[in-house]
């Protein structure tokens, strides 16, 4: 039901926008609104949260994130250091008035999985989505469009406007948007500069298509008129479900193909790029791996599940949660064989893990796969040496704990290093978990290869000074598929790669 307090024609057209406030500082939050307000300097931007930390580091050169290129973006707007002219990007704890301004509200929240009650572990958490709303609500004294970013059950777009429609003053009204984000971490900014499609969903009434079209011409500001679509509210809600869901999909696939590839002795990699130059196919998303991570696909694709569910619609449910028991299958599967090939056992060996971020290039660890196979090699009774680029010794130490049925054995067995020597030293075996470039030996240049680890002043890993560190037979589990077995294998390591089998010999 869309907020109607007022007839549909008895207020003036919605113009331009002049004011945007974001709600929720987070890794969609902050890198989108400072795009937004390079790409428009004419439009005010406040980002808003609760949590004064994040907000006062957003103030600062040490953002609460890691971005490639984020830095850049939001020194622009936020110092006005923009073509000379004001900022037109501000960080603040005070929500109320940045609402009360505001002509557009992006909902930029986090929407976990729900861990208490109906629907725990599988359904979506909307309260701090309502406690955003139910703000807005009691604080708008103007007419306001109210933006969907986060990701969402479909329907949600319905719950809000009741929310809205009993705490809201008369006369005040809401026009509800979804606008789903599909950035990807790693590479937010190039996604958020070049984006395939954007999406606004909006209610088939006049005032609905109006606030659609504000929304799009903030977004004209850089977009191609043609890459933005709009489409009814609850399909645009859906999407973006639908999209992770096949995205996640693909990956599982890929995964479960790579088990049959281990056991019949042929090439994953050289599989999904046979399979990927089919135009209907597409290469996209097609890379085997320890398991997908990250705080979107299991969460968004148990949601969807969750929705089905409610429909009865109980096989379709079945068929999306085989996507995440395949990722968990993937995860133990590549546990089982470390130790299989470690003589089955790990009790007193040492191993080393490089990379527990979920993917390359950000320090976000939400639901890395790092934190199974690390722990499932703790229960095994090794000790753990862990080294990442980027993410914080801390951090580790957090998400190993609250993964652990035995958070004793962490505390005895953990360990977190500053550098990928210091982790393989004595090492019976390494561990690759995220595809940083400079763990990978292909290709490199000099020493050294382009992107983050290169703006970063750092080396490749020197692969022979690591043989010499660790203790014999030396193994090495590329979780990422970023090595070239073959000259590590010349230096005397044993190389098992996801998917990649002994050829059987004829
Ligand atoms: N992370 C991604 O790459 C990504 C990409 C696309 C979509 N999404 C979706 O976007 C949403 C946000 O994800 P995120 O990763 O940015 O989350 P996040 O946890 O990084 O950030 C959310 C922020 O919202 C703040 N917040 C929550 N309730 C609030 C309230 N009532 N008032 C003020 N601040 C409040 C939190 O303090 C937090 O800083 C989720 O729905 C997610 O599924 C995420
Ligand atoms: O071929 C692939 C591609 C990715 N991954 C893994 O899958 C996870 C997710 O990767 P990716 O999709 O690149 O990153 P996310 O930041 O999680 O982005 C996804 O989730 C976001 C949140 O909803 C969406 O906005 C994006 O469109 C969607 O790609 C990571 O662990 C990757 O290592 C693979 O194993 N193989």
């Amino acid at each position: 039901m869309p907020v109607t307090t007022s007839s549909e024609y008895s207020k003036p057209p919605i113009r331009k926008i002049k004011k945007i406030c974001c709600i929720g500082a987070g890794y969609v939050g902050g890198p989108t609104s400072a795009v937004m307000a390079t790409k428009n300097p004419d439009v005010q931007v406040t980002v808003v949260d609760y949590n004064e930390d994040r907000i006062a580091s957003w103030q600062t050169d040490d953002l609460p994130i890691y971005e490639p290129g984020l830095l850049n973006i939001v020194k622009l707007a936020r110092d006005g250091t923009f073509n000379n002219r004001s900022p037109n990007l501000f960080f603040s704890t005070d929500v109320d008035t940045a609402i009360a301004e505001a002509d557009l509200i992006l909902l930029s929240v986090n929407t976990p999985t729900k861990s208490l009650g109906r629907g725990a572990g599988h359904a979506s958490e909307l309260c701090y989505l309502e406690s955003a709303v139910r703000t807005i609500g009691s604080v708008a004294t103007s007419d306001k469009i109210i933006v969907e970013k986060s990701t969402v059950p479909c329907k949600a777009a319905e719950t809000l406007s009741d929310i809205l429609a009993a705490t809201s003053r008369p006369g005040v009204r809401f026009e509800l948007l979804s606008n789903p984000e599909f950035l990807a971490e790693g590479t937010a900014i190039r996604d958020l500069l070049a984006p395939d499609r954007i999406i606004i969903g909006s209610l088939d009434t006049p005032r609905g298509m109006q606030a659609a079209q504000a929304l799009a011409d903030v977004y004209t500001a850089w977009v191609d008129p043609a890459r933005i679509i709009t489409i009814n509210l609850y399909s645009s809600e859906l999407a973006k479900l639908a999209a992770n869901a096949l995205l996640a999909q693909r990956i599982s696939s890929v995964n479960a193909l790579s088990a049959m590839c281990e056991a019949l002795g042929a090439d994953i990699d050289e599989v999904a790029h046979a399979v990927g130059l089919d135009r209907r196919i597409g290469p996209a998303m097609l890379k085997a791996s320890v398991g997908f991570g990250g705080s979107c696909f299991r969460k968004d694709i148990l949601s969807l599940a969750y929705i089905a569910e409610s429909l009865h619609l109980f096989q379709v449910a079945e068929y999306w949660r085989s996507v995440v028991g395949i990722n968990e299958y993937q995860k133990d599967r590549f546990t089982r064989r470390i130790v299989k090939c470690l003589y089955d056992s790990l009790r007193s060996k040492r191993l080393a893990v490089l990379g527990f971020a979920y993917k390359k290039d950000t320090a976000d660890t939400r639901e890395t796969s790092a934190i199974t196979v690390v722990n499932n090699i703790i229960a095994e009774g090794a000790s753990v040496r862990v080294y990442d680029p980027l993410v914080k010794k801390e951090r580790v130490w957090d998400e190993v704990r609250a993964g652990s049925k035995q958070p004793e054995l962490v505390e005895e067995r953990l360990s977190v290093c500053g550098s990928a020597y210091e982790a393989c030293a004595d090492a019976d075996a390494v561990i690759i978990l995220t595809e940083w470039d400079e763990f990978s030996n292909k290709s490199v240049e000099d020493g050294r290869r382009h992107g983050t680890n290169e703006e970063k002043g750092q080396r490749c890993l020197d692969w022979g000074r690591v043989a010499g560190l660790m203790r014999k037979p030396m193994f090495v589990f590329d979780g990422r598929n970023v090595l070239d077995p073959q000259p590590l294998e010349a230096m005397g390591f044993r190389v098992e790669s996801i998917g990649k089998g002994t050829a059987p010999k004829s």
